[in-house]
């Protein structure tokens, strides 16, 4: 069970030297090309080019060739030691470790396979030295939109009927001007000057007195109005404070008034109301207000997911990194907090493994037969043995696409639900577009580009079904929705109700997927220009790239928790542990079991940040019957605590963390293990003091941390590190 960890994109520079011998490895290269073409299953033609491309100091592609070549036949270790070289030197750290991983696999002791991690290791921490490591990471409320969500004009006429018959507010109208004696006003003027001071020094109830003493002479006045309300709001009167705003007419609304408004209309628990009125406060501050945009981010964070958590012990809040999920009630180390089925999913084939078992291609489910699972053992085994595995193993009816004969799933109904939901689009007999589609899937990336040469044309480490499946649903979702109207053309509101599931997911990253992958721009162009019943998608470099990050952030690899090889095991329990049949059997057992993964965007889950002190960890889970993820507590929560998971495998050094932490997901990990550990015996962990010669003095008991003196060591453990020392750390596989 692994979070999609990635490097992000990076744009490389070519270096070609055009001296005689560069001549002449490019004609090798292009020798080479043309062979490819011919015989693109070739391993050792890629293993070549790739070394050529070495000797060109073209890293990239040198990379790709080995990449390939590997994935053509894995016992080159070789291509695992240049791939694994060359992507270390162009900065692709996170292809650098898959591939040497793959190689290590053949062989855990090949000495350049080991010279090449510790490189590895080296650079990731050199570009983190180097890097522009000002800590500043994004700002989460500007990746957030505060558009409406469709239906949303309803919904506030609805609201603000409640508004008025539960809480008998409603915007008055303009008050007649009065003619106000003068030495009144002097009176009201002193009072309001009185109860601004008595608001400045905290005596909210002298306040209160003498702004409605002012009120009572100027009913009219907005500014009164406004500073009451304030009082009222302080003194928790919300209605009377909201009554006192409703005074104030829409044009004369400051931005103040109406964060205020916001404000009050979250505590009545009206979020589409709230939304409108600090929508109108950003709008007036030109979205220079920190307070107000995240006000309005806490209430859209609520309405959305106070439905989803509703039974749950957690609830999902804003804070300084977005969406983050947080305890309501205390939970026990070990309990499974919550799980969740994702919203959309596409079989992952990790770069180090065949998927040697299939899964249903719309739920996920494994589909697992003896033979996936015994593999040759299953010809050789005795008779006895066998009959055990023929009379116990789960029955698996899978059930194949009918037009392409390709796509597996678990039943009919899965099969008949994924065609309306993204396969009658997809199908790869559909078009020459989806047919190469499914060929780059299948081919980890790989394809024939425009020019006729033989390259990586996707280069995610995710599927680029996911974004396909996205929109193919989009698509589906639109044409259920025109219909549903009666309508033969969509509407702008039917795009915006099937897009809305979507917009729960963060997109953060740097560079531009559809600039790095023309091919793939244009082939889901030719997908999506016809959906059907004169449904066109235009997928724009932007809508790429959305979509892309979308993945990138938020992807979780997951598989069925209860395969058929659990089933089976479960039914040989039922036997009598004497009876030679299950004793037969015991000899072909084995522990490793292969898996069906998934990766799945969830919306849920996805909320969960990182900490490199996580406090809960993701596991394959099954919900509604059908496999998800669950989010199991790893320590005891208290009430109000942030539930943080991993993205990476913590028991890292903390330097090695950020850099992928940085590098992968772009930001800088600020939780309690980052800010109380150190990097190395050179800089004092608590003062930042840089050691001489001789270094300083590590932590006795986790060796994370190093000071220059006692006194540093004594602040850092009073200031933190007594709750970071010796965690449990989650090593979490990543990929
Ligand atoms: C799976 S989402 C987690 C929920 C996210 N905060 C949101 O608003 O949707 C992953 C993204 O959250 C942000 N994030 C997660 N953990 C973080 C942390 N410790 N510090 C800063 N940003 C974090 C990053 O933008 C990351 O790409």
């Amino acid at each position: 069970m692994i979070f999609l960890c990635f490097f992000q994109t990076h744009n490389m520079t070519e270096t070609s030297k055009d001296t005689p011998k560069s001549k002449e490895t490019d004609k090798v290269i292009k020798q080479l090309s043309a062979k490819i073409n011919k015989e693109p299953k070739n391993a050792g033609h890629f293993f070549k080019r790739a070394q050529q491309y070495s000797k060109k100091e073209d890293y990239e592609k040198c990379f790709n060739d080995a990449k390939h070549a590997l994935d053509l036949d894995e016992s080159l270790v070789d291509a695992a030691v240049l791939g694994g070289e060359a992507a270390t030197k162009c900065g692709k750290f996170q292809g650098a470790h898959s591939i040497f991983s793959i190689g290590l696999k053949q062989n855990k002791k090949d000495e350049n396979l080991i010279k090449g991690l510790k490189k590895l290791q080296r650079a990731i921490v050199d570009s983190y030295d180097t890097e522009d490591t000002t800590e500043q990471g994004y700002n989460a409320v500007d990746l957030c939109t505060q558009s409406p969500y469709p239906g949303d004009d309803q919904l506030l006429n609805l609201e603000k009927e409640i508004l008025d018959r539960r809480h008998d507010i409603r915007e008055v109208s303009r008050l007649p001007k009065k003619e106000i004696d003068p030495d009144l006003r002097q009176r009201a003027a002193q009072a309001a000057m009185a109860g601004h001071k008595s608001m400045i020094a905290g005596k909210f109830t002298d306040a209160l007195e003498s702004f409605t003493y002012a009120v009572d002479i100027e009913t009219d006045n907005i500014i009164l109005r406004r500073l009451r309300a304030e009082v009222f709001f302080i003194n928790q009167d919300p209605v009377s404070a909201m009554k006192d705003l409703m005074h104030i007419q829409k044009p004369e609304r400051t931005a103040d008034a109406w964060k205020l408004g916001g404000k009050l209309l979250m505590e009545f628990k009206l979020p589409v109301l709230a939304e409108f009125w600090l929508r109108k406060a950003s709008e007036l501050a030109k979205g220079k207000d920190e307070e107000t945009a995240i006000c309005f981010q806490k209430v859209r964070a609520h309405r959305l997911y106070d439905p989803l958590t509703k039974d749950m012990p957690v609830t999902v809040d804003f804070t300084m990194y977005g969406k983050a999920v947080f305890a309501v009630k205390d939970i026990k180390a070990g309990d499974i907090v919550f799980s969740d089925a994702p919203i959309v999913t596409t079989p992952y084939i990790a770069d180090d493994k065949k998927q040697v078992v299939k899964g249903c291609n719309h739920c996920g489910t494994s589909l697992m037969t003896a033979r996936d699972y015994f593999q040759g053992k299953l010809d050789n085994m005795d008779a006895t043995a066998k009959e055990v595995v023929e009379n116990n193993w789960p029955v698996t009816k899978p059930v194949v696409c009918s037009e392409c004969k390709l796509v597996t799933y678990c039943s009919n109904i899965c099969k008949n639900t994924a065609w309306e939901r993204h396969h009658e689009l997809l199908c790869p007999s559909r078009s020459k577009a989806t047919k190469k589609l499914y060929d780059i899937d299948q081919n980890k990336g790989w394809g024939t580009d425009v020019d006729g040469t033989w390259k990586e044309l996707w280069s995610g480490h995710f599927s680029a079904y996911i974004l396909a499946k996205i929109w193919a649903n989009i698509a589906a979702d639109v044409k259920l929705w025109m219909k549903q109207d009666g309508k033969d053309v969509p509407e702008m509101m039917h795009w915006a109700k099937a897009k809305a599931p979507f917009r729960k997911f963060i997109a953060f990253g740097v560079g531009s997927a559809a600039n790095d992958m023309p091919y793939i721009l244009k082939i889901m162009n030719d997908i999506f220009r016809d959906c059907g019943d004169g449904i066109k998608m235009d997928i724009t470099e932007q809508e790429l790239n959305g979509r892309y990050y979308q993945a990138a952030c938020n992807l979780q690899i997951y598989s069925d928790p209860v395969t058929p090889y659990h089933k089976f095991y479960d039914n040989l329990s039922n036997f009598n542990p004497e009876d030679p049949k299950a004793l037969s059997i015991l000899k072909y057992l084995d522990d490793k079991i292969p898996s069906a993964s998934f990766s799945g965007m969830f919306p849920l889950h996805a909320c969960l940040n990182h900490s490199c002190m996580n406090n809960v960890e993701v596991s394959d889970g099954e919900v509604n019957g059908v496999p998800g993820v669950s989010v199991r507590a790893k320590t005891d929560i208290k009430e109000g605590e942030e539930l943080t998971t991993t993205y990476i495998d913590t028991t890292m050094p903390r330097r090695l963390r950020r850099a992928w932490m940085y590098k992968s997901f772009n930001f800088w990990c600020q939780c309690p293990r980052c800010q109380f550990e150190g990097d190395d015996a050179y800089s004092c962990s608590n003062c930042k003091k840089r050691a001489g010669d001789t270094p300083f003095k590590g932590c006795g008991k986790c060796h994370r941390a190093w000071y220059c003196s006692s006194d540093c060591q004594k602040i850092n453990w009073k200031e933190g590190h007594k709750l970071v020392c010796g965690v449990a750390h989650s090593k979490a596989d990543y990929s």
